[in-house]
């Protein structure tokens, strides 16, 4: 079977970004700058291993979970060689994706289409059209040079891994990129559709715009509201956001009775206008029978990405006079963000009595409500 294997390069000392520490371990839209590539990767069906190279810089408290490591060189193309080498029980024709941690944006698509590109070529990276007009200028003389099949090339760069270990053997120690090992040899190299959004961080200003680029379109985000109830029955627990609270009492339901999730759940439904939870997962269904709310609220966001809707943020209120909430609040943020691969900036959770007033006030039973709005996915 090909294997497919991704090395993230991050050895780099950023210098030219000024930034306090090197550009891959900034923070960008609430993860690290190298979070977004390892991340995209490791969440691709295709990719069975990630390898991040790394300088003797990695900061406390990153975890590589997951990855493969290996040390970086004092160029890329060494840090890329040490990458090769750290891939465990390679074969001729495993795939390898040679990816800059410096160029966050990237996403499935832009891997779907190397990997496609690789069953045929035994190169691809992917590359975009210059746009702007070319001059070679001195101090005494400009001359325009045509931009006619003039690309930037960006990365990631996939390659069989016999070929560009071959090449890179035969190759210089500071080439370009990855591509130039092989682009003499006469080598097969398709070049698919780059994107905006896989800009390098370069300079202090790539920052900005690269962040700017990767937060979902806010406009014309959808809204969708939910709410939900369930009465307490004898039990020493209720489960909220995915979060087991002890307490005199347990929340009666079919499910495992999440009324947070499954108001949650309600809203990214009714914003992506796909009806409602019970619709979805019928409580009569056997198979749902004390379930794990993180199954209906997973595929209802999975739903919404099929209608082409990303979750901008969400907003949880759990209604009850007890359990107190707020020790667990934090807690629960994290549970909601982790299961939908949110940064957890984009999850909010808070609670409130209802002064002693109504069914939750009699504490006969917790109440929830949410609030979400969708963005359309960038669609590259
Ligand atoms: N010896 C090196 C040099 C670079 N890189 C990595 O290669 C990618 C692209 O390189 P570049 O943008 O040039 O990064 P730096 O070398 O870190 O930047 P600078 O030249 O500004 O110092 C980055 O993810 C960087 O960490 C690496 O792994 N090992
Ligand atoms: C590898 C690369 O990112 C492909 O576009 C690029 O060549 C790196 O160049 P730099 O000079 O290290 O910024």
């Amino acid at each position: 079977m090909n294997r497919t294997v991704a090395i993230i390069v991050a050895a780099g000392k950023g210098s030219r970004a000024e930034s306090e520490r090197a550009k891959q371990w900034c923070d960008l839209n609430g993860r690290r700058v190298i979070e977004w590539s390892i991340r995209a990767f490791q969440s691709h069906p295709a990719v069975d291993d990630v390898i991040i190279v790394t300088g003797p810089d990695v900061p406390d408290g990153f975890h590589s979970d997951g990855c493969l490591l290996a040390t970086g060189g004092d160029t890329r193309t060494q840090s890329v060689r040490n990458g090769l080498q750290a891939i465990k029980d390679p074969a001729e024709n495993t795939a390898v994706l040679i990816h800059d941690a410096a160029r966050p944006g990237l996403t499935h698509a832009i891997i779907d289409n190397l990997l496609e590109a690789l069953s045929t070529h035994d190169a691809a990276a992917p590359a975009l059209p210059v746009q702007d007009a070319l001059k070679r200028a001195s101090d005494t003389n400009l001359v325009s040079v045509s931009r006619d099949d003039l690309y930037r090339v960006q990365t990631p760069q996939a390659f069989r891994f016999g070929a560009i270990v071959h090449a890179l053997s035969e190759a210089a120690d500071d080439l370009v990129d990855d591509l130039a090992a092989v682009e003499r040899q006469g080598v097969a190299v398709k070049l698919v559709k780059g994107s905006d959004r896989l800009h390098k961080i370069t300079y202090p200003e790539d920052f900005d715009m690269v962040s700017r680029m990767m937060t979902p379109r806010l406009a014309f985000p959808r809204i969708g509201k939910g709410f939900d109830v369930h009465a307490f029955e004898p039990g020493d627990h209720v489960i909220l956001c995915g979060v087991k609270i002890p307490h005199t009492a347990k929340l009666k339901g079919h499910s495992d009775a999440d009324a947070a999730w499954h108001a949650l759940t309600d809203a990214i439904l009714g914003a992506a206008a796909l009806g409602d939870i019970g619709d979805h997962f019928p409580p009569n269904e056997d198979r749902w029978k004390d379930a794990d709310s993180g199954l209906f609220l997973k595929e209802a966001q999975n739903l919404a990405l099929k209608r082409g809707f990303a979750i901008g943020n969400c907003d949880v209120t759990i209604i009850c006079e007890a359990p107190k909430v707020k020790p667990h609040r934090e807690t629960m943020r994290k549970r909601t963000a982790e299961l939908l691969d949110l940064s957890l900036d984009a999850v909010s959770v808070k609670a409130t009595t209802t002064e002693a007033l109504g069914f939750t006030g009699r504490r006969e039973g917790i109440a929830a409500e949410a609030v979400v709005t969708l963005v359309p996915t960038s669609g590259d």
